[in-house]
């Protein structure tokens, strides 16, 4: 599947020193270096291709962008890849009601993410995939898992349909819930249902066993006929969610990944399951370095969602005039893994923080810039720390309009500043 353009990013003075990025594992909390001079191996899960793209989304990108700007500037070649779920419940609901064929609908929102995500000067993956296009080497895998034993078929569900559907028999990986380090039952039961899971189905051996495949349903005559895809011994039918995610993991970029990454919503059911599904396809014991979550942002009081109606687009804040520049200045304000509430406030700072950041590197000369280089290096390394990269370059900038001596300015420092904040921070001043 297309990607976006990708953004200009001027080449930094090389680092003195090899520098290992570190960011913070969800699971176990600790700090964990990722990546090497050989590469950076990132998997992004992507959008459900409706409401984009909404403020939450692109935070969440936005964060992972820091991590390839910082791999990138340390010299270590990025793997990146990203999916599209533009076949799933949700997104056949939402065509639905909005009486749109759904294909269209997927067709139209990913399009505007993409024209959002070149607005907001995020660097695309490397690879970007849809589940439609994957279904093949899904319906190849699941045979696979089933002949093995780690995957099996249950028989019609209480409304006598989905007779063979497959589910994955979680018994059968001996380090599941040590991905994510959800162990708590209870509470899994509740997640897994929330986010679409099936937990009282006919005939699964385990209520937390996540689906593989789902059979195609004859039609039941009032929603739009399910669309449905060959799945050679599987019948016809269209892949779980979960599944999809490890299998383009798996065939983008091989296991082990350095980083899943996504928002704190997909912590569990999804990337516990998509990492228990990357273990059995690969073998790989470990199969994911860092699992990194992304805080959710919130407006007036919820998480941001089509059906609280309480989205913030980035497109019609573009439409509305606002420089993307500034929606990203607004994002890179809070620390990626802390949940906050998007107030008119954080963008109106971010246009200030712009504004004297633009005026300041407009100047001839300016106080030297080497530990705005060194200070902004230093901030991502340490767990992608926007808020204290913006610190650096605001104290510098105030310096820079303050009007020092001229004697004490460097004239090629105003062109540093822009440079690293563009390659660094991905803004361009
Ligand atoms: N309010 C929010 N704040 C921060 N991130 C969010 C928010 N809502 C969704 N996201 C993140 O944005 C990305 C896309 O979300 S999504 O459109 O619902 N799609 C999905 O979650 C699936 N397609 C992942 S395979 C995910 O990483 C999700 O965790
Ligand atoms: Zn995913």
């Amino acid at each position: 599947m297309l990607s976006w353009s990708s953004p200009s990013r001027p080449t930094l003075p090389a680092p003195g020193h090899p520098r290992t990025i570190e960011v913070r594992d969800s699971a176990s909390g600790e700090l964990r270096a990722v990546g090497d001079e050989n590469r950076g191996a990132l998997y992004v899960c992507g959008i459900t291709p409706y409401d984009a793209t909404h403020l939450g989304h692109a935070a969440t990108y936005v964060a992972f962008d820091l991590l390839v700007r910082a791999w990138l500037d340390a010299g270590i070649p990025v793997a990146y890849a990203q999916n599209v779920t533009d076949v799933d419940d949700p997104l056949l609901e939402r065509a639905a009601e909005l009486g749109e064929d759904w294909r269209h609908l997927a067709e139209r929102e990913t399009d505007l993410f993409r024209s959002d995500m070149t607005a907001l000067r995020v660097v695309p993956p490397t690879s970007y995939v849809g589940a439609v296009e994957t279904i093949p080497d899904v319906a190849r895998i699941v045979e696979r898992l089933l002949a093995e034993g780690r995957a099996y078929r249950v028989g019609p569900d209480a409304d006598g349909r989905g007779d063979g559907d497959v589910y994955a028999d979680l018994s059968t990986d001996p380090r599941i819930g040590t991905d994510t380090a959800d162990l708590d039952r209870e509470a899994n039961l509740v997640r897994f249902a929330e986010m679409g899971g099936d937990p009282d189905r006919l005939g699964k051996r385990d209520a937390l066993d996540p689906l593989l495949w789902r059979v195609e349903r004859e039609h039941d005559g009032v929603g739009q006929q399910e669309p449905s895809w060959d799945g050679g011994e599987l019948g016809r039918g269209r892949p779980g969610w979960h599944i999809e995610c490890a299998v383009i993991a798996a065939r983008e970029l091989g296991a082990p990944i350095d980083v899943q990454g996504g928002g704190a919503d997909l912590r569990y059911p999804h990337h516990a399951m998509s990492a228990s599904h990357l273990r059995a396809i690969s073998g790989v014991h470990r199969p994911v370095g860092a699992h990194v979550h992304a805080g959710l942002v919130g407006y007036d009081g919820h998480k941001m969602s089509k059906s609280r109606g309480n989205l913030v687009l980035v497109s019609r804040l573009r439409e509305e005039g606002v420089d993307p520049m500034a929606v990203r200045l607004a994002l890179l304000g809070h620390h990626y893994a802390t949940p906050w509430e998007y107030t008119d406030a954080d963008l109106a700072a971010a246009t200030d923080r712009l504004a004297r950041w633009r005026a300041a590197v407009a100047q001839p000369a300016g106080p030297d810039a080497a530990d705005v280089l060194d200070g902004v290096r230093a901030a991502l390394a340490a767990d992608l720390d926007a808020p204290r990269a913006l610190a650096v370059v605001d104290a510098w900038a105030e310096r820079a309009l303050a009007g020092e001596p001229t004697d004490e300015l460097d004239a090629a420092a105003p062109a540093l500043v822009r440079d690293v904040v563009d390659a660094l921070l991905g803004v361009e001043l």
